[in-house]
Parts: C-alpha cells; sequence; structure tokens
C-alpha cells in the first residue's frame, strides 16, 4: 500500500531527501476497504460474532408473533394454554438474548481493543524504522498525539464497526424478510421513507469530517506545546525569559478551540440524529394509516398489524443507527488519515533488500566524492573525498554550520548521501545491515543523553548483556566508576531524564563508558564545546582518549589536543573539504586552520591548561 522503491537505489541521486518529500496517504488512499483489513486477523471471531448476532436476531424476530398469537388466537379462542406458554415465551427469549449479548459484548470488546493494540504497534515500529530526517523534521509531541491520542479516538469507531454493522444489518435484512412475508404492499409502504433519510448523510459527514481532522490537528498542537514547554530545556527557557502567561495564553487559546470544534462536531451529529430518529414516529404513522384501514375494511387482520408496527421498530432503529455509524466512519476518516500517513512512511534509510551483515571490520573509513543536500538542491555537503585508515584519528574542524556533524553522521547512515559513497573496509555502507554496521560505532555526541533510568541500565543500552564487571571496567576506564560507587545506591542511581541530577561532565563520562562498552571498531566524536572546570576537562580528555585508543576516530574537534593528536585534519568551510593535513602543515598554510588555530583553538588551550 505504501510507496516503495525507495532508499535501496544505487547511487540513489535526489531520491532520498527529508521525510517532507516523499508520499505521504491521502484522503483518497483511506478508504473503507483499508480499515476493514485492520480486522484481518480476526476473522474467526468475526464469524461467531455474526453467529451470535444471527442468533439474537432470529430471537428478537419472535415477540412480536407471540403478540399477534395472543390477540388473533389465545384471547379470540379462550385457550389459557396457548396464552400461558406465550406469556412464559415472553420472559425466556429476552432472557436468552440478554445471555447472547454478553457473550457477543465480550467478543467485541476482544476484536476491538486487538485492532487498537496492533494498530499502536504497528505505528510504533514504522516510526522506530524511520530516519533521523524524519525525527528533525517531526515535533515528539506530535508523534505522541498520533500514536496515542489518535489511536484511542478512533476506538468507537472500531467498535461500532464490529457490534453496530454487524448486529444491525443482520437485524434490517432478517425483519425486511418478515415484514415480506407479513404483508408485501405494507412492506413496500415501509421501506419508501428510507432514502428520504439517506440523503443528508453525504453533506453530514463531509462536515464532520473536516471538524474531526481540524480537532485532531489542534490537539498535536496542545501535545506538541505541552512536550516542549514541560520539557527541561523548554521549561528553564521558559522561566529565564518570564514567558510563563504568554504560553498559557497559548495554551488557552488552543484548548478554547479543541472545545469549539467538540462542539460544532457534536451539533452537526446530533442534528442528524435527531432527523433519522424522526424515521421511527413516521413510519409508524404511516403504516397505522393505511395499516389501519385495511383492518377496517378486513383485508388484515388486528394482531397483524400490532406485529407488523412492532417489527417497525425493528428496521427503523437499526437503520437509524446504521446511517448515523455511517457519519461517525466518515468522521473517523480524517484520524485513520493521520494513521495512514504514519503507518505507510517509508523510511530514507532502511536496508536493501539483498543487504548482508557486516562482519567485524578493521575501520578503514573511505568517503569518495560525498554529497548531501537535506533540500532538493541546497547542498549540506559537496564532493567530500577522505581516508582514514584503521586506527586513525581524523579531526574536523570548520565554522559553524559548515557541514561536519553532516559529514560525521554519513557513516553511520543518519543520512545517506545525496551522491558518492561512504565505505566501510571497503564495502559501501548501503550495502550491509544497518544493525550490523551500527554495532561497530559508536557515536558520543555534545549533549550526552541518558534515558530516566537507572545508571546500569543506561549503560547497558550499548550492550544489553554487559555484566557489572564490564561496566566496571568501562567506567574505571572513563574515569566514572569512583564517582559512581560513592553514590548512595552506586549503579543503581536513577538518572532523570537527560541525567539532570549529574553535571555535564558527569554526564559526558558515563556516555563514554556506554561508548566503551560497546567495543566499536569505528568511533564518532563531537566534542563538547561547553567548558567545563580544568578538573572535569581533563577527566573527560583522559576518557576520551581510552575510548580513542586503537579505533578509527572521526572527530568534530573543539580542542588543541585532539587536532594535535589527530593523523589528519580536514577543515570543512560550506559543505567542502577547503584544507587538509597535519596540524603543522596546515598552520604553514597560513590559510583559514591557521585563522580558525589563533581565534579557537589557541583559547581553548588556554582554557584547558586553566
Ligand atoms: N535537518 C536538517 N534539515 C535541513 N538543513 C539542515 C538540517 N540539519 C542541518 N542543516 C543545515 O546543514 C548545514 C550543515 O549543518 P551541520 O550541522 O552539519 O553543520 P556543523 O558544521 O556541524 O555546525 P556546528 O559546528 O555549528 O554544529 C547547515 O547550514 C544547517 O543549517
Amino acid at each position: 500500500m505504501g510507496p516503495g522503491g525507495m532508499g535501496g537505489g544505487p547511487g540513489g541521486m535526489g531520491g532520498r531527501l527529508s521525510d517532507r518529500n516523499r508520499p505521504k496517504a491521502t484522503l483518497k488512499d483511506v478508504s473503507m476497504k483499508r480499515i476493514l483489513l485492520l480486522f484481518r486477523s480476526y476473522w474467526g471471531q468475526l464469524a461467531v460474532i455474526i453467529g451470535l448476532a444471527l442468533l439474537a436476531a432470529v430471537i428478537g424476530l419472535i415477540p412480536p408473533l407471540v403478540m399477534k398469537e395472543i390477540i388473533d388466537k389465545a384471547i379470540p379462542q379462550g385457550n389459557m394454554k396457548l396464552l400461558a406458554v406465550m406469556a412464559v415465551l415472553m420472559i425466556v427469549l429476552p432472557l436468552l438474548s440478554g445471555v447472547l449479548g454478553v457473550w457477543q459484548n465480550h467478543l467485541n470488546t476482544k476484536v476491538t481493543q486487538g485492532v487498537i493494540r496492533d494498530l499502536g504497534q504497528s505505528l510504533f515500529h514504522n516510526l522506530q524504522r524511520q530516519s533521523m530526517a524524519f525525527f528533525t523534521d517531526a515535533r515528539s509531541g506530535e508523534i505522541v498525539q498520533r500514536i496515542t491520542g489518535d489511536v484511542q479516538s478512533v476506538q468507537s469507531v472500531v467498535t461500532s464497526l464490529v457490534v453496530s454493522s454487524i448486529t444491525q444489518i443482520v437485524i434490517v435484512l432478517t425483519t425486511v424478510g418478515i415484514l415480506f412475508a407479513l404483508d408485501w404492499k405494507l412492506a413496500i409502504i415501509a421501506l419508501l421513507i428510507l432514502p428520504l433519510f439517506m440523503m443528508p448523510v453525504k453533506k453530514v459527514s463531509k462536515m464532520r469530517k473536516a471538524l474531526r481532522l481540524e480537532t485532531q490537528k489542534v490537539r498535536s498542537d496542545i501535545s506538541s506545546q505541552l512536550s516542549e514547554s514541560f520539557g527541561i530545556s523548554g521549561a528553564l527557557l521558559t522561566r529565564i525569559f518570564g514567558r510563563e502567561t504568554q504560553q498559557e495564553r497559548e495554551f488557552t487559546a488552543m484548548n478554547q478551540k479543541v472545545m469549539d470544534l467538540e462542539l460544532r462536531l457534536n451539533l452537526v451529529g446530533r442534528w442528524f440524529g435527531m432527523a433519522t430518529s424522526t424515521l421511527g414516529p413516521l413510519g409508524t404513522a404511516i403504516i397505522y394509516l393505511y395499516g389501519g384501514y385495511s383492518v377496517i375494511n378486513g383485508s388484515m387482520s388486528l394482531g397483524a398489524i400490532v406485529a407488523f408496527a412492532a417489527y417497525l421498530g425493528r428496521l427503523y432503529m437499526p437503520v437509524g443507527t446504521l446511517l448515523n455509524l455511517q457519519v461517525e466512519v466518515a468522521t473517523a476518516l480524517g484520524v485513520f488519515q493521520r494513521i495512514f500517513e504514519y503507518q505507510d512512511m517509508v523510511p530514507d534509510v532502511m536496508d536493501r533488500e539483498d543487504a548482508r551483515p557486516l562482519g567485524p571490520v578493521a575501520g578503514r573509513v573511505a568517503y569518495k566524492q560525498v554529497s548531501f543536500a537535506y533540500k532538493p538542491g541546497q547542498y549540506a555537503l559537496r564532493d567530500i573525498t577522505f581516508e582514514a585508515q584503521p586506527g586513525e584519528m581524523v579531526a574536523l574542524v570548520g565554522p559553524s554550520g559548515a557541514g561536519k556533524s553532516t559529514l560525521i553522521g554519513m557513516i553511520a547512515r543518519l543520512y545517506d548521501p545525496t551522491s558518492g559513497v561512504v565505505e566501510v573496509d571497503g564495502v559501501d555502507v548501503r550495502d550491509v545491515k544497518l544493525a550490523s554496521l551500527r554495532a561497530q560505532i559508536a557515536y558520543v555526541t555534545q549533549e550526552s543523553f541518558l534515558f530516566h533510568a537507572t545508571i546500569a541500565d543506561n549503560l547497558r543500552f550499548a550492550r544489553e548483556d554487559a555484566t557489572r564487571e564490564e561496566m566496571e571496567e568501562a567506567c574505571r576506564q572513563a574515569y566514572i566508576h569512583d564517582y559512581i560507587v560513592s553514590l548512595p545506591e552506586g549503579y543503581d542511581t536513577m538518572v532523570g531524564e537527560r541525567g539532570h541530577r549529574l553535571s555535564g561532565g558527569e554526564r559526558q563520562r558515563i556516555a563514554i563508558a556506554r561508548a566503551i562498552l560497546k567495543r566499536p571498531r569505528i568511533l564518532i566524536l563531537d566534542e563538547a564545546t561547553s567548558h567545563l572546570d580544568s578538573e572535569s576537562e581533563s577527566y573527560v580528555q583522559s576518557a576520551l582518549e581510552e575510548l580513542m585508543r586503537g579505533r578509527t576516530t572521526l572527530v568534530i574537534a573543539h580542542r588543541l589536543s585532539t587536532v594535535l593528536a589527530a593523523d589528519h585534519i580536514l577543515v570543512i568551510e560550506a559543505g567542502s573539504v577547503a584544507e587538509r593535513g597535519t596540524h603543522s602543515e596546515l598552520l604553514a598554510q597560513e590559510g583559514l586552520y591557521a585563522r580558525l588555530y589563533s581565534t579557537q583553538f589557541k583559547k581553548a588551550a588556554e582554557v584547558e591548561g586553566g
């Protein structure tokens, strides 16, 4: 169903750009068929539900016939025995349908909850396959809203799809059958008024669909605003700039908008509901008018007309429900569209069909004429070529926004080149399985992120089966073990979201220990620019040296010691390699590097030196 064929082609010129460039599900794709396909694993249970509904419908057909017997036979004939039998039936039948109802309801809930669970599962699965391009584009609140709010909001529709449609259709069909059996002329009259009520369905559906889509969009905005303004960084920024009142105003406005939209949605629905509820009285009145006339002129029995009128309820009520259901489903199409959009997203970085696992590598890294554009035509990198032999360190330096982060992200396929090739041990990284490639790479970012979990769990994020000894060894190498054991709960200390209970330097060293634990062959490092005090700085520096030892390292360098230790330095400017060489060679060129050195590295060195 999803658009295929992206992300796998060799070379891949211009094919894999941002998420915005990918085709998405449109309302046209959101067909009833696709919604019904959500039930595909539940056909067995649906069959039982249909069986139960049929049984209940047949039982429901009997009471009016009982009434007919009482009026036309038992009373006129004075047959007390028949009267008693009919009275017993009047109690037993509802009891029986009640029991069947409970059973059916349980099955309905089981199927509904199953469908909702599967939907959430498939969204989560597809989101985990997405490349970083998707996450840099999307707001996290929006993602949360779609995977929880949207999925929840279609629950009632999914339920009524199963419960109502099956049950009501069965009731309508059996009732129409018996109406024709009782009196075909009256039956035709009873059916004639139905089209009258079908007319507004389309218009109401369209209005409600648009309103629902808008409501869910505003809900996403609210969700995004909440996660931004109540996340640690957002909360800090809000307080520092004193923007609490303004944020509250924004929230109030969106909150009010949701309320207004829900009110309108409800009103559109209510008018329609009211219209369909007049179906019953109108039909019944017409039938009594015509049927009463037939009884008067003797062409119909009194019992027959009473039974007929009783059946009308079983016709008009379910038809009304079905019409309302159709409107409900159409309303929910807007939400399904949002859900299916996420289901259909094709990751722009994924395994090729013929991708093979990458065995243990020596760690030779090569970029060959690599260019990359985040948006078509806007190149962030152009024609980058360099090689790093196993164990070598390549330092990248250059002005802010030059493309350094983009460049180092390509080796772990956070982004794929728009043209050119990135190789590890002579193999194009797009030819191997992503998991096997990433298993050999560690990436230490500037801002070290820790999950809200214990220190041990955060370390195990690198390798699930790491033993306590291995963790401790990694932490010793990262110069953080002594600090961790000094905490009252040691390795079991919970670190808050973003590890906020730890200082910047401690967090970094835990991140470094995590990378050591992974035992990568290739290391990607974005040195922190934030100046730690000289003690932390030297700890972090020593930890990094341990980490880099014997590993091929690509590092965005901010420290003099790093550029001095580098085997090659690439000076990146506006997406291209402006200069390359060792520190002394580059200084001698008296170009960009020499300028950066005097403005950036020398100063950093002074700070490093204390
Ligand atoms: N997700 C994105 N979508 C569009 N453009 C982006 C995206 N990420 C980065 N860019 C742009 O690509 C260019 C290179 O960015 P990059 O982050 O690689 O630079 P950098 O050299 O690492 O900068 P810094 O040293 O400031 O981190 C910049 O112009 C940036 O605005």
